[in-house]
């Protein structure tokens, strides 16, 4: 398999002078395609922050990132959102989903922003999605009646809108009761074997990094085990 990411010698520092925190540390790592990769280490260690840079929503201090054959790292903002838009889809541990919409609404939304308008392919792809994570039946209700599961099997859907190569979720479970968080996870698995869509997902919790494919675990800034 071929590599999807590429990271290699990242550096990340939040602030400046005496306040100055070194994050990452001169951190590799690799994802292939198709990978399904659990992301562990401790509080602090700096999950989230891989996660955002491998997300391109923030740029490293240094050290380079390279996403389908792309040197992101020095790639100026408007082709960021760009590949971000193409390339890569989020989940989060709270869905952010627009409380007095519907599911099909906020799963089509972001796309429809992006292009300007909403099409009738967005329309059709939004519910096969809906359908694909077991909300066929929810599509038209509001996000606010939905279960926590529930929100959180949107915002997959939502994710995968615009059939991205990457999707990073940061502690997708970590809010959700045991039953609900083995459903989304199973749910992740079924669309990493059958879609080949590559997953980095940050978990404190150990059945989900054991569902996972590959463990890639940061200590002290670096990826030390895998
Ligand atoms: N915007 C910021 N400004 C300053 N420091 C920050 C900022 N974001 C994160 N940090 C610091 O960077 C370190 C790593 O944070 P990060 O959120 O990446 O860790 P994490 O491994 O995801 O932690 P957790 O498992 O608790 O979510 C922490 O010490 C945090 O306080």
């Amino acid at each position: 398999m071929s590599a999807l990411v590429t990271v290699r010698d990242l550096v990340k520092t939040y602030g400046e002078g005496e306040a100055e925190t070194r994050v990452l540390k001169g951190l590799d790592m690799e994802l292939a395609e198709g990978d399904l990769a659990a992301l562990l280490g401790p509080s602090g260690s700096g999950k989230s922050t891989l996660l955002t840079i491998l997300g391109t929503l923030m740029q490293p201090t240094s050290g380079q990132h390279i996403m389908l054959g792309e040197d992101l790292t020095r790639a100026r903002d408007a082709a960021l959102t760009e590949f971000r838009n193409r390339h890569i889809g989020f989940v989060f541990q709270f869905h952010h989903l627009l409380p007095d919409f519907t599911a099909l609404e906020n799963v089509i939304f972001p796309t429809a922003i992006a292009e300007g308008r909403e099409t009738a392919g967005a329309r059709r792809r939004g519910e096969q999605l809906l359908d694909r994570v077991g909300l066929a039946h929810r599509m038209d209700f509001r996000a606010t009646a939905l279960s926590g599961g529930q929100k959180q099997r949107v915002a997959i859907a939502r994710a995968l809108m615009n059939q991205p190569e990457l999707v990073v979720a940061d502690e997708p479970t970590g809010n959700l009761d045991r039953e609900s968080a083995e459903q989304v996870m199973g749910l992740i698995a079924e669309i990493n074997e059958q879609e080949k869509t590559t997953f980095l997902i940050s978990t404190h919790d150990e059945k989900i990094a054991a569902a996972c494919k590959r463990q890639i675990k940061v200590v002290d800034g670096k990826t030390v085990s895998d």
